[in-house]
């Protein structure tokens, strides 16, 4: 019999990995898809734990590489379940960089990683509650309700401008945009 409810501490999960050179892409710095396949771990981990099924990713938000991460520096995820709804959870991940010989820890993302735990039939499987024992627990979860509504807002927006979109018609905003229209014959 599955757990009813379990607190957000008891999944939380960190993951430390040495940036190695073969991490690096042509510019000397880590690779993005080395660092998403680290987030993609810890957040499977992280609602793994929670669920205690098996989980898959659904959609990754948030993911923005602001600051390079450099060879030779200590990668951390930190990873939480921020919101679960009947079988998705939402898992919050900080990611830090340490250069561990001047001692300097660098914030360099935040981001959101959707995950849905999956029955033995393949089937969304319901989740367990989560109790929120901090303010920062409430806070985080509160804002997961607000994240998820703002971006069915966003998915609706944008269906709405694809199925009214009329390429002839909405040329002129191409107008002030760096883009050259050189259409070859079309079939
Ligand atoms: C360079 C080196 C590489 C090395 C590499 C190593 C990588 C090392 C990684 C290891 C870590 C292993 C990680 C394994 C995990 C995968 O990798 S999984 C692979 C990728 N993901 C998948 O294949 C998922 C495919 N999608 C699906 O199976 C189905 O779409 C889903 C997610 C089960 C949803 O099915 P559905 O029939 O739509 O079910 P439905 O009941 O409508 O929705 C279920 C829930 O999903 C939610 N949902 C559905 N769609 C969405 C959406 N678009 N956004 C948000 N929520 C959604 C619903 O709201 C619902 O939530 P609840 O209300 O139940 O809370």
């Amino acid at each position: 019999m599955p757990d009813a409810a379990k607190p957000v501490s008891k999944s939380q999960t960190t993951i430390t990995e040495l940036m190695i050179p073969s991490y690096a892409n042509f510019g000397g710095k880590i690779h993005g898809g080395i660092l998403l396949s680290l987030m993609d771990k810890v957040a499977y981990a992280c609602s793994s734990k929670h669920a205690g099924t098996y989980c898959v990713t659904v959609s990754v938000d948030r993911v923005e590489f602001l600051k390079p991460v450099e060879v030779g520096e200590l990668v951390s995820l930190h990873a939480s379940v921020n919101y679960v709804g009947r079988s998705s959870m939402i898992v919050g991940i900080r990611v830090e960089a340490e250069h561990v010989k001047n001692s300097t820890v660098r914030h360099t993302n935040s981001c959101y990683f959707t995950m849905v735990a999956k029955d033995d039939h393949d089937k969304p499987a319901e989740v367990p509650k989560l109790i929120l024992e901090t303010h920062n627990d409430v806070r985080r979860f509160i804002e997961a309700m607000h994240m998820k509504e703002i971006k069915s807002r966003i998915n609706e927006q944008l269906d709405d401008v694809k199925s009214t979109l009329h390429v002839n018609e909405a040329m002129e905003l191409l107008k002030k945009e760096r883009c050259i229209i050189a259409f070859k014959d079309e079939e």
